[in-house]
């Protein structure tokens, strides 16, 4: 089976190295807007994969046989795909255009299925006017690691498709669970609005960064807090999804926090541009309300 991922960011590289793991997939497309977007997404790869190694989880031959079914480009490598899983940024006219430039590109398997990692957008309407309709394949983050993976129907979306996607959710060791379309879907409908709730609590100034995220640790067994886990999400990501959420319902529960997006206004993003609840210079992780201490 061969495979493109369009998007080479944090997901589109998790995604790519799940695939490429697999023994099932032959070939992996890892594309990108600019070449050296996608061969930094297959660096990030050869890094997690060489800590591996490192570990002894896994050997150098192994390392090289994923490494070398993936092919790094623009999306125009991805002529003859079986399945693509579209994982660029979470905007309903940009995804909407990739779609339509790669169905003309793609004559070779005219079977291909069209599938999107959107975390909140609407399936039916990223897939409209495409030979066949879309579906939403969403993996978590970390892809590699994360078990669970979201199939999403929009109301197009053919039950065949929907079948042979959990099928292949399985294939990589995942465990699908199938849900109708709805803004921000199962998991997302859930968890940012509870990440939206911590960060007015936070600007309310109930509690400080490390407390809140103490608290739901403890208090509710997450693995993670609230803040730390939007900053790993990425609180661009965290925003685009409420807006969707907010947006499809017309609920005000879903408004998002200023906080919020003051942060992401102010490149404040989390994890990704170094600083956003937690400040993660030289290493560290320190809440932004708290001093280094050096
Ligand atoms: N970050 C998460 O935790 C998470 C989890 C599940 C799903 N998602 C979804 O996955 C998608 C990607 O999120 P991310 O966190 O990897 O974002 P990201 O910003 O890390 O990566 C997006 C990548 O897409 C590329 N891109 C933009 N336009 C493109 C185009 N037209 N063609 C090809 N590549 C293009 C960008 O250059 C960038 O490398 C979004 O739809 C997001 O909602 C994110």
């Amino acid at each position: 089976m061969k495979v493109g991922v369009i998007g080479a960011g944090t997901m589109g590289s998790g995604i790519a190295q799940t695939f490429a793991q697999c023994p099932d997939v032959e070939k992996v497309y890892l594309c990108d807007i600019k070449e050296e977007f996608a061969e930094r997404g297959k660096g990030k790869i050869k890094k997690a994969l060489d800590k591996r190694v490192a570990r002894g989880k896994m050997t150098q031959e192994e390392v090289d046989q994923i490494l070398g079914k993936i092919t790094t480009g623009l999306n125009t490598i991805c002529i003859d795909p079986d399945l693509i899983v579209e994982a660029s940024i979470e905007d309903m006219e940009s995804k909407k255009n990739v779609f339509r430039e790669l169905q003309y590109q793609i004559v070779r398997n005219p079977k291909c299925i069209y599938a999107t990692n959107s975390s909140s957008l609407s399936i039916t309407e990223i897939g409209a006017g495409l030979p066949s309709p879309c579906i939403g394949m969403h993996f978590f983050n970390p892809a590699p690691a994360m078990k669970l993976v979201e199939v999403i129907a929009g109301i197009n979306t053919y039950q065949k498709t929907v079948d042979r996607i959990k099928k292949i959710s399985e294939m990589l060791g995942k465990t699908p669970v199938q849900v109708d379309e709805a803004p921000g879907f199962v998991v997302n409908r859930i968890l940012i609005p509870m990440i939206n709730e911590a960060i007015f609590v936070y600007s309310e100034g109930i509690a400080k960064i490390r407390d809140i995220d103490i608290a739901m640790k403890l208090g509710c067994n997450h693995p993670m807090g609230p803040l730390e886990l939007g900053d790993y999400i990425g609180l661009d990501i965290v925003l685009a999804i409420l807006e969707t959420i907010y947006h499809d319902t017309g609920d005000s529960k879903y408004r998002p926090a200023p906080l919020l997006r003051k942060m992401v206004r102010g490149n404040k993003l989390g994890v990704k541009s170094g600083v956003g609840f937690y400040d993660y210079a030289d290493g560290q992780k320190v809440p932004v309300d708290e001093e280094a201490v050096i």
